[in-house]
């Protein structure tokens, strides 16, 4: 496979000395759906905009779509779509008008676009609502609108920059079969970052993990959680004297490989889940400490971002949720 995205030691450093990202490397094979991972601040944003040709890196080599994004910014540009996290549509237009109008940026025949918008419209569902203006749409509708119109121009490369914030489920899981159709009808490379861990199991061929400004892991979802190796062990600890020197005693146990504590929860990486359990209950209890509820679970990508980062992604969704829906508030008030 030829390799439509190649960074090597790509470096930024805002004015101010913020080293937002520092030496990272990685390869996106064409027709991949590759993920970025990581929590606010990670250096997600400053890699894409510098990928689409927005920002200049201060330091390190890229090539997209085999072209090198400071030297030829515009064929570049003709090459990728890039769906932000700010919603681009214009609310007082209608989804069609919406679509129409990207035609007309990127100099599509009149033809031409009214047939890709109509192709569009269905492909994210939205056909009968088409002649409706945006304002009338809800947060989903929206946000499929935004992608349909990054795909107006059919991009090789699609950059979507956390797709599905601040969406319920449901409309999340509407817009992981957009993604898929437009991988396989359109042979399409979705590069996307995304912090719902759920989400980059189900969609990414490969993902990244990007922790201040680095790369910490990189591979298959089922590679990354094969590389925790066998399974965890969840335990809520009751808050009784001792407890605290629960995480030392699962240290001690020869099954245990690693343990995490996070929220009250201790975590502990076992090679077989089951015959530990005997030994880590009653090496607690031996101490005078009895779990108030225990889970065995095959690792997941929120274990694997935890073992590599020694934090949970989850804990920050809450926020960042609450500011997404703030932008969309303002965006509505400032009309
Ligand atoms: N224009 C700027 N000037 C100075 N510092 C910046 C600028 N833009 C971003 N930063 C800083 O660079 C770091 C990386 O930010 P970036 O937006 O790339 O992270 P992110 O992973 O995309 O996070 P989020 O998901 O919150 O957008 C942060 O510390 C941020 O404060």
């Amino acid at each position: 496979m030829a390799a439509i995205i190649e960074v090597e030691d790509l470096r930024k450093t805002y004015p101010g000395g913020v080293e937002a990202v520092r030496g990272i490397g990685f390869r996106v094979e064409e027709g991949e759906v590759f993920g970025f991972l990581g929590p606010n601040g990670a250096g997600k944003s400053t890699t894409i905009m510098m990928l689409t040709t927005l920002l200049r890196p201060t330091a390190g080599t890229l090539r997209v779509a085999g072209l090198d994004p400071i030297a030829h910014p515009a064929r570049v540009r003709a090459e990728i779509g890039y769906v932000s996290q700010d919603l681009a549509v214009d609310d007082s237009l209608t989804g069609r008008e919406n679509l129409r109008l990207q035609g007309a940026f990127y100099h599509l025949a009149p033809a031409e676009a009214r047939r890709r918008s109509d192709e569009l419209l269905d492909l994210v569902g939205l056909s009968d609502r088409a002649d409706h203006r945006v304002e009338t749409y809800s947060g989903g509708m929206r946000k499929r609108l935004d992608i349909a119109c990054g795909l107006m121009h059919r991009p090789r490369l699609l950059f979507l920059d956390e797709p599905t914030l601040g969406l319920d489920i449901q409309t999340r899981r509407q817009i992981w079969a957009y993604v898929g159709r437009m991988k396989e009808e359109f042979g399409m490379t979705l590069f996307l970052t995304t912090h719902y861990m759920e989400e980059a199991d189900a969609l990414c061929d490969r993902v990244a993990i990007i922790d201040r400004g680095e790369v910490r892991a990189i591979g298959r979802p089922a590679e990354l959680k094969a590389g925790i190796g066998g399974d965890v062990v969840s335990l809520r600890l009751p808050e009784v004297n001792g407890a605290s020197r629960a995480p030392s005693i699962l240290q001690g146990l020869e099954p245990v490989r690693t343990v995490q504590a996070v929220d009250g929860i201790l975590q502990a990486v076992v090679d077989d889940g089951d015959g530990a359990l005997p030994l880590i209950v009653q090496a607690l209890s031996a101490q005078g400490i009895t779990p108030a509820s225990i889970a065995v679970k095959k690792p997941s990508l929120d274990d694997v971002y935890l073992a590599h980062t020694g934090r949970e992604l989850r804990e920050e969704s809450g926020s960042r949720e609450e500011s997404w829906q703030a932008r969309v508030r303002l965006r509505r008030i400032r009309r």
